[in-house]
């Protein structure tokens, strides 16, 4: 079913100075819906990584370096324009690394990879730059103004839950501001990235400002990045112990640093709100990708006079979703990304019961009675009735999966709510306006969304607090992490 599916059965290299470049150490591409081998993938080793770091440090200070920002963004608008050309390769490479639903990718993942180039490529021509008159003793003054540079090479290192959507997320803005850059997609999902290698060849970028290395983390092509004295700067999006463990490693060098990294993000819903749209919005949150993406919720906290009612109305969505065959265009969630992530999720509900959970629904895995029993599937799944101190209400999980507790007062909720190391992003249902903006403004998180989860605007700010991670992305505030200011004063 997944013939269309490029590169399927061959091998994917590594991109290294504008060359695609093999390894004689290979590991296997498996698709999470039926286990099987997709394709192979050429694992970089310390000297291609080093040939990777080489070959953009010699593009930051050749052609890239000197190019005119306006030809820059043509470019970027060229890779768009090639993302978009091979666009359904794209979506069938992307569902069959991730077993991601076919509307997901098409919706979200494939287009939103084109879209992050088109807004940074567009951004970048109107960054300003700050500008000060400076009064001195002899009247005559000074002026100071800023001047953007590139940070330098950036390594990228991205996940595997959105694989182009983050990869591009970090990219386009890197790439606009003038970097070279160094790709490490997830060894999860290494096809979208190397199938935008290809997009990035065919539009001309030049040898070495975009280079693709495949591989693991620990002693593996994820390592050797982040120690290499060559990189300037690495950007990050995973889990939270792979952030810690990078910031050790980029320690020696003094790189700069942006992590954007995990959740257990809350959902308060008051009893005044709409209740519809409470509903419909918090399954979104709950269960969207089978909740792999850093800002789904899986604590839910919802005010006592509708608890029941509310928990019966989530029951029945979570009962409705259609689990399947990504290619079925009926099918709203697949399989999680691994077997090894299925493993962890099922302990997590293993806890939960052992803690003695109520099951609302799921808490299983699903047996379909053919090849997708050798998948990575999960049950959507609700449990209610446990303390605030246990493991699924404490860690993130990053599956279909939330508790959910009742709460009196808007304290309480609004207590509970921060009660966690993590901080990225809460959810508020109401209908009162001066309640929603009290709360919002109270919650320790970086994005706070009222009556409504994940709608985008590019332009802002997007990150977390506490254990969710270090600096902004979006908008300008991409654009400043990855350029570097140089002041110049002039005495009048
Ligand atoms: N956005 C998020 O919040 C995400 C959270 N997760 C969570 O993390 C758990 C583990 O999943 P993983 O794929 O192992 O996530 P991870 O955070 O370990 O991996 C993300 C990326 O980092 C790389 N990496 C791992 N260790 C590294 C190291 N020491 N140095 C440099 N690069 C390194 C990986 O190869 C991958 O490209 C999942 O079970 C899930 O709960 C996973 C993906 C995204
Ligand atoms: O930028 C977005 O729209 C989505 C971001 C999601 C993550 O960063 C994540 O799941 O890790």
């Amino acid at each position: 079913m997944y013939e269309k599916v490029p590169h399927a059965g061959g091998v994917l290299r590594n991109y290294v100075a504008g060359e695609f470049v093999a390894s004689n150490r290979l590991f296997a591409n498996i698709n999470p819906v039926d286990g099987s081998e997709i394709n192979r993938v050429a694992e970089a080793d310390a000297a291609t990584v080093d040939a990777a770091v080489k070959a953009a440090r010699r593009a930051l200070h050749g052609d890239w370096g000197q190019m005119a920002p306006a030809v820059r963004c043509q470019l970027l608008h060229r890779v768009a324009d090639g993302i978009e050309a091979r666009f359904e390769e794209f979506v069938a490479a992307e569902m069959a690394d991730t077993g991601k639903s076919f509307h997901q990718a098409r919706s979200i993942d494939i287009p939103r990879g084109a879209a992050n180039f088109r807004i940074f490529a567009d951004m970048i021509k109107s960054q300003s730059s700050e500008c000060f008159q400076t009064p001195t003793d002899d009247g005559r003054g000074a002026l100071n103004y800023a001047v953007n540079k590139p940070l330098g090479v950036v390594a990228v290192i991205a996940p595997w839950n959105l694989p182009l959507l983050l990869l591009t997320w970090k990219l386009a803005p890197a790439l606009a501001a003038g970097n070279t850059v160094i790709a490490k997609p997830s060894e999860e999902t290494p096809a979208t990235a190397t199938l935008l290698a290809e997009v990035m060849h065919a539009a001309g970028v030049p040898a070495g400002v975009f280079n693709l290395v495949h591989g693991f983390g620990p002693n593996s092509a994820g390592e050797f990045l982040t120690t290499h004295p060559g990189v300037d700067a690495v950007t990050f999006t995973g889990e939270s112990k792979t952030g810690s463990a990078i910031m050790r490693a980029a320690a020696d060098g003094v790189k700069a640093l942006s992590f954007e990294l995990g959740g257990k993000n809350a959902g308060i819903i008051f009893d005044d709100c709409d209740f519809d749209e409470a509903v419909n919005g918090t399954a979104r949150s709950v269960f969207t990708n089978g909740g792999q993406v850093c800002l789904c919720t899986e604590r839910l906290y919802v005010q006592r006079p509708i608890f029941d009612k509310f928990v019966a109305a989530l029951k029945a969505k979570a009962q409705a979703i259609n689990i399947g065959w990504p290619l079925d265009e009926n099918t709203d969630m697949g399989p999680l990304i691994s077997h090894k992530h299925r493993d962890k999720v099922v302990s997590y509900f293993a806890s939960a019961k052992a803690e003695g959970a109520t099951v609302v629904t799921g808490g299983g895995v699903p047996v379909f009675g053919d090849a997708r029993d050798n998948g990575a599937f999960v049950e959507p799944t609700i449990f209610t009735g446990l303390p605030e101190h246990a493991r699924i209400v404490k860690e993130e999980v990053f599956g279909p999966v939330c508790h959910i507790t009742p709460f009196d007062t808007e304290a309480q909720a609004v207590a509970m709510a921060n009660d966690s190391h993590y901080g990225l992003a809460a959810t508020v249902w109401t209908t009162n306006l001066p309640r929603a903006h009290r709360v919002a403004q109270q919650l320790e998180v970086g994005i706070a969304w009222v009556n409504t989860w994940y709608l985008r605007d590019l332009r802002t700010p997007f990150g977390g607090v506490k254990l969710s991670g270090v600096g902004r992305e979006g908008g300008v505030h991409s654009l400043n992490f990855y350029s570097e200011p140089t002041n110049i004063c002039i005495k009048l």
